[in-house]
């Protein structure tokens, strides 16, 4: 008889031994520290991940986009899901990258070691991913860098360049 593996409720995602994970779908049981995941919906079709960092009006801390990634790729791979709904809690959608957590790498760190490159797992998705948005959102980022994606935020960098040549940052708030 084939043998079911159920992790303890209490049980975080980092605590499972990664031989195991496989054996411990994340959203059918295991518990992440920093999201909540679940499928929602009438035909429990829509994939769910709640940013849970609360008391850090949700910063993007590195255990946090690990989690987002591991569950978006169960979301991909689970064919029940059409699409995914990321949102945050009652004060921020998220502050942004974790300062905290940054404040000690040097610039030849996170340059060299490309130390954002798993956030991009989101845009990798190929269901339809939501941000339910709500209070804070906040991110910085070279306009530069943004109009490689898309052609409005390449006419939005012309204009931007334009009449502030001086500035090269983006920042939103709320
Ligand atoms: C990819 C690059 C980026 O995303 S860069 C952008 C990084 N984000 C920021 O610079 C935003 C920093 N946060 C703020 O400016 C403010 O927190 C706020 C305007 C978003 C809200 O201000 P408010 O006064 O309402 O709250 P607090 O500042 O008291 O924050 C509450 C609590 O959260 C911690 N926290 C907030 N943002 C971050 C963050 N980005 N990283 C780490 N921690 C953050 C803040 O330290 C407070 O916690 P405490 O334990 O009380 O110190």
């Amino acid at each position: 008889c084939p043998i079911i593996l159920v992790p303890p409720s209490s049980t975080k995602w980092s605590q499972v031994p990664s031989v195991l994970k496989c054996w411990f779908p994340p959203h059918a049981g295991a518990q992440y520290e920093y999201i909540l995941v679940e499928k929602r919906g009438d035909k429990n079709n829509v994939g769910f991940i709640q940013l849970n960092r609360p008391k850090a009006l949700n910063a993007l801390c590195d255990g946090l986009m690990k989690e987002v990634g591991q569950a978006l790729d169960a979301f991909e791979a689970d064919a029940d899901v059409g699409a995914v709904v990321i949102t945050g809690s009652d004060r921020a959608f998220a502050a942004g990258a974790d300062i905290k957590e940054m404040q000690n790498r040097t610039f030849q760190e996170c340059y060299g070691g490309n130390f954002l490159a798993h956030w991009n797992r989101v845009s990798t998705v190929r269901k339809p991913v939501i941000a339910a948005v709500n209070g804070f959102a906040v991110s910085i980022t070279s306009p530069a860098a943004c109009a490689e994606k898309s052609d409005i935020l390449k006419i939005s960098f012309f204009f931007f360049f334009f009449f502030f040549t001086t500035q090269d940052i983006g920042l939103s708030f709320k």
